[in-house]
Parts: structure tokens; C-alpha cells; sequence
């Protein structure tokens, strides 16, 4: 048996190692997390492609970060599942760390960091995996990859029209439609406006809207209890969530009167989502209000109009994040967009692309001595572009065609004795049967 050191208990030195005595590892990963063989790799870069070209098409620069970061840049006071289910630790420095749960925190980090060194705006994306340490009581994911927009700089709601679009457009991309999924906007000044008229600290804002977004997880008794505990007055909490349930723009404008920034921002971003020809996309829902405590205005996510699926995407405006880090601020807006629920609503609208391995040649020596000569004719179509596999062992001929067919791979390449003699290689068309020989040089 292994002490806890790994040696051998007692052993100055471990005897020869025998088969069968070595404990079998755990193969599977740790829980929550995926491996991700091969045709799930290609479905991820499928998608992550598609989030990079999307990226690219709204002129977005790419960024990326460690994964471990200080646990400083997440320790905010608002009480937030995010921070709840923080996956951190003490370093062997005893530095407190933690894996990232979020990606916006990094990204308003580098921000700062890079200072008067990067002119503003800034349109940066990156794609990267966060973590949350979740009880597996529940069976969760403990981590998750990120598709993540960000604009910082400018402080008009054109900057969330834009991200917006570009949601939209990877939407399109990947095949889903507007009746298969719509966008819920709201602004949190709403509740802003509201607060200010029951003289609420704006001290306890973030914490507010943290205890809100709960309203359609928890009962809406406890709701109002957390939101009283917060130090939110009884008639306060009876108007917040009575201006949760304004049913349209209209209506909020009845309420809210129509000089405060809340209504003249929705009201810009509804117009300009019609020139962005976005329209039938989006809809006011005022009871959006996104768990993450630093939104100061528009707020949207990303549903199914099924209502079968967990939230899609979601971002929002975050014009004081960067003051919370002790910097100057500076207007920020931007989005997460998570690589498992829309491979959800992708299957159950049966739009994952067939992804097959594809392979252009696969090259096979016909005897031992010919495994050089099969190397040279790998090498020569490579330099072309063409993807070979090359049969690194002899083997009978049958379980070449065998491992052919599973790599989809379209040719054949033979290399024989009495043809590579002749200064030529068999190649046969899998698709059809047709074969023919070629000269090395002529191969393609
Ligand atoms: N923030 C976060 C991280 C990891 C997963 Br899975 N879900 C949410």
C-alpha cells in the first residue's frame, strides 16, 4: 500500500513494479469538469470559431488572462452566488488565489493596468474557461468556457446596441432563429430611480439588484425579507417589485415619468435596434436584472423562447467597476456567453453541424522496407496542404481500409515495391474505387 508520501510504507525502496498490483487511477476527470475527446473538441471549436469570427467581423481584439487570479479581484460584498461559489485557495506562498469565475474582473484589471498606453474605446473579446466551486449536491458544473465582449469607453447605449448585434449575428450563424430565441432588456436605473425616491443608499444598490435577481429562483417572500435585512423599507421592497412586473415601455414610462435616464436609454436602444435590423429579437422585460452586482445600466440575457433552458448569455452596462478596483472609472459594457446551454438548445433543435473527422489522404508502405519511402511521399503532400495520415506500422491491408473509412480520409496512397521502382505510388479514390498511379511530384 502507498504512505501518504507515495512511497512504499516501510520500503526503503519500491520492489519492480508487477501488473495488476498498481492501483488503478480515477480516469475520469474531476467532478464538474469535461474532457473533451476528440468529436467534442471539434463541436467546441466549431462554436469557438464562430465566437472568434464574430469577434473579428465587429472589429474586436483579442485578449486572454490567467485563469488563477487574485481572489481580490472577486471578493465583492454584495452577496453574490458568484462569490458564494468561489473556487479559491492559499498558494504555496499563502496568497490567497482563486480560479476565475468570471471573466470581466480580468479584463478591467488589464484595463488599468495598460492605463493611457491603450486608447479609448477599447473592443476586446476573449474565450475562456471560469470555475465556480459548486456542492455537487446539485450535480453542477464546477466550470464552464466563456465567450466574452467587452467596449470600454464609451458611455452611450450605442455600445450596447452594437454588442447586442453581435450576439444576433453569431446566433444567425450557427442557425438559430428568432423564434427560437429573443433577448430580455431592462436597465437596472430603473430600479435606480426607484430606490432614489425612497432615499435608499446607493451603497446598498448592487446588493439590491443581487437579492432581485433571485425573485424567479427563490419564493418572493423571502425575497422581500432579504431586501428588508438589506435595510430596504417595506413600502420600498412593495414598489420595487411592483415595477419588476411593468409590462411594457409604456407603461414604465407612466410610472417612472419620462425625464429619467432609464427610459431615454431603452427607448434609444429599442430605436436603434431597428436600424441594426434587430427588432424582432429583443423585448422589454423589467424583471431582468442579472445576478452580477457591478451593472449599473442596460442589463439583457439571452433566453429560449421555449423556456426549457437556462439563461443563454447575459451582460449589461458596468459604468463603476473600475472605481470598486481604485482606479478612475471609466463606462464599460459587455457580455458572457457560455459554451454549454446553447449546445443544449442547439441539439434540441437539432442543429448540431456534422462534424466527421475529415482526412484528405491516408498513406500506407506495402512492405517494411517501403515505411521511408511512404514518409517521403507523407512529407511531399503535406508541403501541399493535404492532411495524411500516414500508417506508422505495417498492417494488413484490411485494417487500412478499415482505419480509412473511419477517418473519412478520400484517398488512398499505396506505396509498393515494383511501383516506387517505377518512380510511381498507387492512389485510390475511396469514394468511388477509381485508381490509378501517379509520379511522386504529380501527387494531388
Ligand atoms: N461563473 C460560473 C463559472 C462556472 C460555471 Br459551470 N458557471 C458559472
Amino acid at each position: 500500500s502507498q504512505s501518504g508520501g507515495g512511497g512504499r510504507s516501510g520500503a526503503l525502496s519500491p520492489g519492480p513494479i508487477v501488473a495488476g498490483e498498481v492501483q488503478r487511477i480515477d480516469v475520469n476527470p474531476p467532478k464538474g469538469t469535461r474532457d473533451f475527446p476528440p468529436e467534442e473538441m471539434r463541436l467546441r471549436n466549431w462554436l469557438f470559431n464562430n465566437f472568434k469570427e464574430v469577434s473579428r467581423l465587429y472589429g474586436f481584439e483579442e485578449v486572454d488572462f490567467p485563469v488563477l487570479e487574485n481572489e481580490a479581484l472577486f471578493t465583492r460584498k454584495a452577496g453574490e452566488e458568484i462569490k458564494d461559489q468561489l473556487y479559491c485557495f492559499e498558494d504555496r506562498g499563502n496568497r490567497r488565489v482563486a480560479l476565475r469565475p468570471e471573466l470581466t474582473p480580468s479584463l478591467a484589471r488589464l484595463v488599468i493596468q495598460k492605463g493611457k498606453s491603450v486608447p479609448l474605446p477599447l473592443k476586446w473579446f476573449t474565450v475562456g474557461q471560469c470555475w465556480r466551486y459548486e456542492r455537487m449536491t446539485r450535480g453542477r458544473r464546477r466550470e464552464h468556457y466563456q465567450w466574452n465582449m467587452d467596449i470600454i469607453g464609451v458611455p452611450g447605449v450605442m455600445a450596447e446596441a452594437e454588442l447586442i448585434s453581435s450576439i444576433v449575428s453569431l446566433f444567425k450563424r450557427i442557425g438559430i432563429k428568432d423564434s427560437d430565441v429573443g433577448f430580455k432588456v431592462s436597465s437596472r436605473k430603473v430600479l435606480q430611480e426607484v430606490l432614489k425616491c425612497y432615499s435608499i443608499p446607493e451603497s446598498l444598490f448592487g446588493k439590491v439588484c443581487v437579492i432581485i435577481d433571485k425573485i424567479e429562483k427563490i419564493p418572493v417572500d423571502e425575497v422581500k425579507k432579504e431586501l428588508m435585512a438589506a435595510g430596504v423599507s417595506q413600502e420600498a421592497v412593495q414598489e420595487l417589485l411592483q415595477v419588476l412586473s411593468v409590462k411594457s415601455l409604456t407603461e414604465l414610462e407612466e410610472k417612472l415619468g419620462s425625464s429619467g435616464e432609464a427610459i431615454a436609454d431603452l427607448k434609444q436602444l429599442f430605436s436603434l435596434a431597428e436600424k441594426f435590423g434587430y427588432s424582432e429579437w429583443i423585448q422589454f422585460d423589467a424583471s431582468v436584472v442579472r445576478g452580477l452586482a457591478y451593472y449599473t445600466g442596460i442589463v439583457f440575457e439571452g433566453f429560449d423562447r421555449e423556456g426549457k433552458l437556462r439563461a443563454i448569455c447575459g451582460g449589461g452596462r458596468y459604468d463603476h467597476l473600475f472605481s470598486t478596483f481604485g482606479a478612475d472609472d471609466i463606462p464599460a459594457c459587455g457580455f458572457g456567453f457560455g459554451d454549454a446551454v446553447v449546445v443544449e438548445l442547439l441539439r434540441e433543435k437539432g442543429l448540431l453541424p456534422d462534424l466527421s473527422l475529415q482526412m484528405d489522404y491516408i498513406v500506407c508502405a506495402l512492405d517494411e522496407d517501403l515505411q521511408g519511402s511512404a514518409a517521403m511521399v507523407a512529407h511531399v503532400l503535406r508541403k501541399k496542404g493535404q492532411s495524411v495520415d500516414l500508417v506508422l506500422e505495417s498492417k494488413p491491408l484490411k485494417w487500412v481500409f478499415k482505419r480509412a473509412a473511419r477517418n473519412n480520409a478520400q484517398r488512398l496512397v499505396l506505396v509498393g515495391s515494383s511501383e516506387w521502382q517505377r518512380g510511381v505510388v498507387g492512389v485510390k479514390i475511396l469514394a468511388t474505387g477509381e485508381q490509378y498511379e501517379v509520379k511522386l511530384d504529380e501527387l494531388i
